[in-house]
């Protein structure tokens, strides 16, 4: 791509050399470039990438973008001076890509909890509607069915432009995207034109990155400012009118407002829910009439997910009757509430619940149908977030019969302060600490009798333990059916 027209867009302080004719791509990372290209050095957390600027050089990066000019400048590469590298980063990769997300309808899904539900379930419904989709998220990169290992919950701003742009060139149309407040706050969507937003709801998360839940619900918030930045009607924001954000979100936007919810009045309302053991029923409320749904998720809180699905393939105008009937067959994603066939009459329910709220809203959706006891092993990550370890262990024992705490990618944290930090806020003592995932699942199958619930919370769809420095496999469906051959039912749990 031709030089002047890539940097025409970006702020420069100075530029110092000459720029090369043409450029052939832009990294922000040394370990990837190639010859001819762009190197952008970012100031991150852990370390700052202008001291990268030799290796980036001695791979053929001609153009170098810096905040910090090196003492000592290559005569044959140019430098270019900016006072925001990752703004910067954001403008050329928009212009690199040729601006892809205009060419898109982008639903960006954002929320502590449902994100990967709600972005999964729209891919699917309109997949099977005959769209040609792409979706982003935490658990994979689809794109038109072509899928992609996924680092980030929302990618890098370069790889999402890449990402956008590989959609565009496969004839994907519409796109369902989920946004992490880490990307919001951290630029990674920078320039992306969203056509909806939608906010699933707002509880304790991520506190070790934003400091406090005024600043992670502001930093969710900058998808509805993003939204109303351009003021083309078909925009729509897309709220969760029960959870108390909504009414700051609503005040950050220009967009359309479409509300949906149960305990308040709303655009989209459900009321009368009935819960089975792998379905549940609702009333549907709307402008245009009352419709009786069944839809195979289980929990109130899927509920409230399939409602702002509903809003989302509506405002993309949909026919009722087929967003009616598409609801009522298509599957969760994996990890999600999900069900182990045992063969025997123990029920293991496996899913990604790792927040205080979302082990809650899980443990009642499993009450609601549970006939047995419920044994819950729950599990937390290492290094970080650990003013959430009490709450998830006072929420996890007031709704189970018997808990057992473990670990949830540990990192290099020891396996004792990250259970005890969890075990601090148990409310009674039917509980036991087993470090050892796998002994931990163990333990609980041993545990359990006929018609007892054993929920497998926290890794959901992930295939993998991070131990220390490394990944190391582990399944848990896997790890429990091998527990369930080992250990025919028994006799009933420990109580009081
Ligand atoms: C806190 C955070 O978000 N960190 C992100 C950030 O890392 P960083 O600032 O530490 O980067 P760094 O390692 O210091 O490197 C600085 C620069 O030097 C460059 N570098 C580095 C090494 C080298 O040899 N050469 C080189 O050029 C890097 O490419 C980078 O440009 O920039 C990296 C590159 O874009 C991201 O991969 C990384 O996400 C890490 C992996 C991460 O775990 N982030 C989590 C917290 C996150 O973003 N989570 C959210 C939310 C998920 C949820 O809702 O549950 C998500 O969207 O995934
Ligand atoms: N609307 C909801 N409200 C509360 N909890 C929910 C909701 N939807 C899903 N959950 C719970 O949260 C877990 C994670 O769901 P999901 O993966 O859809 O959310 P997410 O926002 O993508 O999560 P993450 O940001 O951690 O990737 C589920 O396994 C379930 O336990």
């Amino acid at each position: 791509m031709n030089t002047n027209s890539l940097f025409s867009k970006v702020q420069t302080q100075k530029i110092y050399g000459e720029f090369p004719i043409s450029i052939s791509n832009i990294f922000s990372d040394s370990r990837q470039v190639t010859v001819d290209s762009v190197f952008v050095c970012i100031k991150g957390y852990t370390v700052d990438g202008h001291r990268y600027i030799p290796s980036a050089i001695e791979k053929g990066a001609k153009v170098i973008v810096v905040e910090d000019l090196p003492e000592m400048l290559h005569e044959d590469v140019c430098y270019v001076k900016v006072r925001d590298t990752e703004r910067a980063l954001a403008q050329l990769a928009n212009a690199f890509f040729d601006y892809p997300s205009t060419k898109l309808r982008i639903v960006g899904v954002t929320g502590t909890n449902g994100k990967t539900t709600v972005t999964s379930v729209i891919n699917k419904v309109m997949r099977n509607e005959g769209y040609k989709t792409g979706l982003s998220g935490t658990i994979e990169i689809d794109i038109d069915g072509e899928k992609f290992e996924s680092k980030n919950t929302t990618s890098d701003v370069l790889t999402m432009q890449r990402m956008l742009k590989d959609m565009v060139d496969a004839g994907v149309t519409d796109v369902v995207m989920e946004v992490s407040s880490h990307g919001l706050l951290l630029g990674r969507l920078a320039g992306v034109e969203f056509q909806n937003g939608v906010f699933t709801n707002l509880t304790q998360d991520h506190l070790d990155f934003h400091g406090t839940m005024e600043n992670y619900k502001y930093a969710k918030g900058l998808l509805f400012s993003q939204l109303g930045q351009d003021l083309r009607k078909d925009k729509a924001a897309i709220l969760n009118i029960d959870d108390e954000a909504t009414k700051d979100y609503i005040s950050m936007t220009s967009a359309r407002i479409i509300t949906y919810g149960i305990k308040n009045d709303a655009d989209f309302r459900a009321s009368d829910l009935e819960f089975f053991e792998n379905k549940t029923a609702f009333t549907l409320h709307t402008d245009f009439g009352e419709f009786r749904m069944e839809v195979p998720f289980v929990g109130e809180f899927n509920v409230y997910n399939i409602l702002s699905v509903i809003c989302v393939l509506w405002d993309k105008g949909m026919p009722f009757e087929k967003i009616l009937q598409h609801l009522s067959e298509v599957t969760p994603p994996s990890g999600r509430m999900e069900t182990l066939h045992t063969g025997d009459q123990r029920n293991v329910i496996i899913d990604y619940a790792h927040t205080e709220d979302a082990i809650g809203k899980v443990l009642d959706s499993i009450k609601m149908f549970s006939r047995g006891n419920i044994i819950s092993i729950i599990g937390t990550g290492g290094n970080r977030d650990k003013d959430k370890r009490p709450k998830m262990g006072r929420i996890a024992t007031e709704k189970s019969d018997y808990v057992i705490f473990t670990t949830d990618n540990p990192l290099d944290e020891p396996y004792d302060e990250i259970i005890n930090g969890m075990a601090a806020g148990a409310v009674h003592d039917r509980f036991e600490c087993i470090g050892d995932r796998e002994q931990a699942i163990f333990r609980a199958i041993e545990l359990a009798k006929e018609e007892d619930v054993i929920l497998i919370a926290g890794k959901g769809h992930e295939n993998y333990q991070l131990i220390g420095t490394e990944s190391v496999p582990f399944n848990d469906g896997e790890v429990a059916l091998r527990a369930i051959r080992t250990y025919p039912l028994t006799e009933s749990i420990p109580t009081t």
